[in-house]
Formats: structure tokens, sequence, C-alpha cells
């Protein structure tokens, strides 16, 4: 089994370090020269060495060439990379390795790849996790989704390294919703205590949030014990509480109304849209959603983001 990894951002790098503690990993980028060279990720994972099982190439030839792929760019450039390198990637195990819903067709990133490349073994690795964490070594659990059961059972154990231990579910729905949508309420929490509203109403929201992902989870049919797990409940608690989350960061600066380089990839943002789409479209009640969306396109400020939902018809829980 051969592993190589497409996208070497934080989390590419992070992944293809764990890895290679196993054998022989390529890591796939656009811009290898300065990786090769240092060893090391400078820009977007300091201070963790490559291992010597770890290549680097911008070679799309030898970046691919490997029976299992990891994909990890960003959620809203996944479709035009897949298209890009369609030729290079059929028959292949393709992993997705990214959180969050397409914003031009409101579906997560499985679909994304077997609408693109019908062909490949689609599947996604999802769950809590920073990058740095990862290639530190530090014990992480993720969620390997799976549809093909035997499929998935192998990716299970070729990607599981000594620290990284992966459970395995044949429901992807699930799992890319639990990732995609623990972001917006990432955003949330990040804003309300940025805004000086307290703890407890970080709580709040957390758990209202949790029901909004409920909803939306069973309307699109995915088992609710997914959720329940590493992908859903255990991302959700690591983002919304942690400084280390860009999701939460961009929610504080929000809340403390400072600026926040627009350059950081946050899943988050455009996921809050896409999801405020979907769930108006399927009359859906996503009350948080629909204030992170308002906040994010400046409808809404904090103050008037909290009055929505505090003045919404009282209910049973
Ligand atoms: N950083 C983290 O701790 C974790 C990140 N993730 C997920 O991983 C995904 C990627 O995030 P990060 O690696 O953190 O982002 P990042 O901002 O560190 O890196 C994104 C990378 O994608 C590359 N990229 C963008 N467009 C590309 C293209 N067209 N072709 C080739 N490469 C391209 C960029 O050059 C960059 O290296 C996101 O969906 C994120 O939610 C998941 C778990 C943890
Ligand atoms: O997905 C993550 C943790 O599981 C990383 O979170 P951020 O993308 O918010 O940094």
């Amino acid at each position: 089994m051969s592993v190589s990894v497409l996208g070497a951002g934080a989390f590419g790098t992070a992944l293809a370090i764990s890895l290679a503690g196993k054998g022989p990993v390529t890591l796939w980028a656009r811009d290898a020269g300065d990786m090769a060279e240092r060893r090391e990720n400078a820009k977007r994972l300091p201070g963790c060495p490559f291992p010597e099982t770890l290549s680097v190439t911008d070679d799309l030839e030898a970046g691919t060439e490997a029976e299992i792929i990891l994909l990890a760019v960003p959620m809203q450039k996944l479709r035009s990379v897949l298209e890009e390198h369609k030729d290079a990637l059929h028959g292949k195990h393709l992993v997705a390795c990214c959180k969050g819903i397409e914003l031009s067709s409101g579906v997560g990133p499985v679909s994304v790849i077997t609408q693109t490349i019908p062909d490949a073994t689609a599947a996604i690795l999802t769950g809590p996790s920073f990058a740095a964490d990862i290639a530190r070594g530090l014990p992480t659990a993720l969620t390997l989704a799976c549809a093909d059961a035997e499929a998935g059972r192998y990716l299970q154990a070729a990607l599981t390294t000594a620290n990284l231990r992966l459970y395995r579910t044949t429901d992807t729905i699930g799992a890319e919703l639990g990732g995609a949508l623990k972001n917006v309420v990432a955003i949330a929490s990040g804003a309300a205590i940025g805004a000086g509203l307290g703890e407890s109403a970080r709580a709040a929201l957390m758990t209202r949030g949790y029901a909004e992902m409920q909803r939306l989870a069973a309307h699109l049919k995915s088992e609710p014990t997914t959720l329940a797990g590493l992908s859903g409940f255990g991302d959700l608690t690591l983002t919304c509480t942690s400084e280390q989350s860009r999701n939460y960061r961009l929610g504080q600066s929000l809340g403390q109304g400072t600026p926040f380089d627009p350059t950081t990839t946050v899943e988050g943002a455009a996921t809050a849209r896409a999801v405020d789409a979907l769930a108006r479209d399927a009359g859906i009640d996503m009350p948080i959603t629909r204030a992170v969306a308002g906040l994010l396109d400046n409808q809404l400020d904090v103050a008037g983001a909290m009055k929505s939902l505090l003045t919404r018809p009282l209910k049973e829980e």
C-alpha cells in the first residue's frame, strides 16, 4: 500500500509527517522547492521537521502514483483540483481531508469526489485534530468514512498510525456534515466569547448548534450515531473551545470588532452561507447558522445576532 498527500497546507503536511512514520509518503505541493530544501513546511507548519521517509514533489506524476491519495486542499478548491488532475486520479482511493459544504452545489467533499471521478473509491478523514498536534505525534482519534465497507477497512488500517487512531463508518454524509457544521458553530462560539457574552452563552450556542446539526443530518438521512461521534460532537467540542481553531478565532475577531487576515483558511465562512441556503430551501430551522451567515455578510452585528436568537418563540427542547 502506498500513500501520497495532495496539498501541502498545515493539515496535509501534518498527515504526511504522521504517515511517514509507517513507510514512504509523498507530499505533492504546487511550491515544493522551499520545503524540499528545508525539510520543513516553514509557512504552514513551522517547527515540524520532515522524516526521511517523506518526499516532497511538485511533479504530479510522482505525487499521484500511490494507491491512496489524501486530498488536503480547502473545500471550495476541491472540485477544481480534481477536475484539473482527473486523468491522474482515476481508479484511486481518494480520501478527502477537508471540511465543508461546497457553496456552488451544496454538497460535501465525498460527493464532489464521486461527481468528478466516478470510478474512484471516495472516503473522508475527519474529526477533532489540530495539524500541529498530529505532526508532533500527540494522541489523536479521527473518523474514516467510506460507503464501501471493505475499502473502509483497508483505508482504516492503512492510515492508522502509532498516535493517530482511526474509527470507521460507512456513513459518509454524517461524517461530512459533522466536520462542516461544527466550524459554523465555532464561529458563533468565538463571536460570543469575543463580544464578552460569557461561557454560558457559548455552552448554549454549542448545544443548540448541535441540535441544528442533528436536524440537517436527519433530513439528509445520516445515522444519528455518526454525529454523536468524533466527526460531530468530538470536533464540535474541540473547535468551539480552542483558540488554535481558525474558525473560532474568526468568530472572536467578529465579536471584538478587530481585523482578521482574509487569506486564512476558514472553512466555516463559505459553509455557513451554503448551509443557510440549503436549510432555507429544505425548510429546516437553523437559526445559529443563519445568524453566522448574517454576521459574515455584515447584515447583523453580534448584538443583533444574539437578539435574533433570544427573541424567537419559546419552544420545547
Ligand atoms: N489545520 C488543521 O488543523 C486542520 C485542517 N483541516 C482541514 O484541512 C483542509 C485544509 O486546511 P489546512 O491545511 O489547514 O489549510 P492551509 O491554509 O494550511 O493550506 C491549504 C493548502 O491548500 C493548497 N491549495 C489551495 N489551492 C490549491 C490548488 N488548487 N492546488 C494545490 N494546492 C492548493 C494551498 O497552497 C495550501 O498549501 C481544510 O478543509 C481544513 O478544514 C482538518 C483538520 C485539521
Ligand atoms: O478542523 C479543525 C480541528 O479539528 C481545525 O480547525 P480550524 O480549521 O478552525 O483551525
